[in-house]
């Protein structure tokens, strides 16, 4: 077993990274949640089972419920968030009862969302199954549901008691969903650590097939590099919690446009990300060749790296305006100046955004 820790003072939490063991999860639950007796399990449609072995696990030591949510993006809506609520009041939850989110990105910060919103903040653990919420959603608080008009514009600072990351679960997960979840731990190596994309570069192969070892590693480093983001600015506020979104202005433009679910969340970073590159060069801040590594890396993992063609540049820029790290209008950047090293910029121009996208 491996522990990583979240140092946010009395919020501070730690991260378990086990493979396919269940032998510590009563005491895991016990340390994170002290004195709750009961426990309101959420999963998709796909994690059912999962969220069943740990619910029966828990049975002796809690009285539990638990909702299915149906699988997809489109769940991180306001019904289903609706609907959550509702079955907790059914349940008669108190402030003392543990929401436990097992699945992927969209049930942790649906299911997370629930539980900052009612009774105005319920304990929360996060239970990640797919490698994207492993190394990325599972950890620093952002939890919510999106809006019609943009992605994860609804939503909270909630932070977990704990995440439980069985690498084991990965074995289920589908491809097209484990390459998604690269997408963000590549962003990982431009944004913070040269050396990990080197890492990543170095082991492909291995990386694809899911080799249980370098797995652990990857996770690991993930979640370090996050938490230690985090750490420093919890809820963006300084500013450099920013660079975690590198490629995301795009992205979530992306996934906007084309209807929520049509490209997966990381297939959206991978271009999201090529994209920033683009203007980064456009800026002189960085020259092609960094461009084409993450180009190469990206579609070694069959990611996608352009835009579709059919989506309308002033469409796009639409949605940009309403990223939330925008300030007044202006659009704001977080661009690499070398790999391994992010800046956010305000001063690029709309003109700017559409010459790199255009085709
Ligand atoms: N809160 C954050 O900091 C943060 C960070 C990154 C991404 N996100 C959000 O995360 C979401 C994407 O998360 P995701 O990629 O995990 O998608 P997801 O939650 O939709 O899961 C992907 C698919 O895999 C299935 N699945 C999950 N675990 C499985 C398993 N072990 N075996 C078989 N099938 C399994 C799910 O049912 C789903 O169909 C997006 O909404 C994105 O905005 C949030
Ligand atoms: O944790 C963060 O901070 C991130 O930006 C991580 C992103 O990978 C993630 O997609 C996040 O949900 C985006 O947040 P948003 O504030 O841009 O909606
Ligand atoms: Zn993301």
């Amino acid at each position: 077993m491996q522990t990583v820790s979240v140092n946010l003072g009395p919020r501070s939490y730690s991260i378990q990274i086990i493979a396919h063991e269940t032998l510590g999860w009563l005491t895991f639950l016990k340390s994170a949640l002290g004195h709750t007796r009961k426990l309101f399990f959420v999963s998709d449609t796909h994690t059912t089972t999962l969220m069943q072995k740990l619910r029966d696990l828990s049975l002796g030591a809690y009285e539990c419920n638990h909702a299915i949510i149906p699988a997809g993006e489109s769940s991180k809506s306001m019904a289903q968030f609706s609907f959550l609520l509702d079955e907790l009041a059914e349940f008669g939850a108190d402030r003392q009862t543990g929401v436990v989110a097992v699945g992927g990105g969209v049930i942790g910060d649906l299911a997370g969302f629930a539980a900052a919103a009612y009774n105005r903040g319920l304990p929360f653990i996060q239970v990640p199954t797919t490698l994207l919420a492993m190394v990325d959603s599972s950890v620093g608080g952002k939890v919510g549901i999106n809006h019609p008009k943009g992605k994860n514009l609804i939503g909270a600072f909630h932070q977990p008691k704990a995440v439980w990351i069985d690498i084991g679960s990965l074995v289920t997960l589908p491809e097209r969903e484990y390459l998604s979840g690269l997408a963000e731990v590549v962003k990982y190596g431009v944004i913070q650590d040269p050396q990990f994309f080197e890492f990543l570069e170095q082991n492909t192969a291995k990386i694809l097939k899911r080799d249980a070892a370098i797995l652990r590693q990857i996770v690991a480093r993930c979640c370090r590099l996050k938490a230690d983001v985090v750490e420093k600015d919890e809820r963006e506020e300084t500013g450099l919690r920013m660079i975690l979104n590198y490629g995301h202005t795009f992205a979530h433009a992306f996934e906007t446009v084309s209807g929520y679910g049509h490209w997966l969340h990381g297939e959206a970073v991978a271009a999201g990300m090529v994209y920033a590159s683009r203007l980064a060069e456009k800026k002189d801040l960085i020259p092609a060749s960094i461009t084409e590594r993450q180009i190469k890396l990206l579609s070694e993992f069959r990611l996608p790296v352009k835009a579709e063609s059919g989506w309308k540049i002033p469409d796009l820029i639409e949605v940009m305006k309403r990223d939330k790290k925008a300030q007044a209008g202006r659009l704001r950047f977080i661009l690499p100046v070398k790999l391994g090293e992010v800046r956010a910029l305000d001063d690029v121009t709309e003109q700017q955004v559409a010459e790199v996208l255009a085709p």
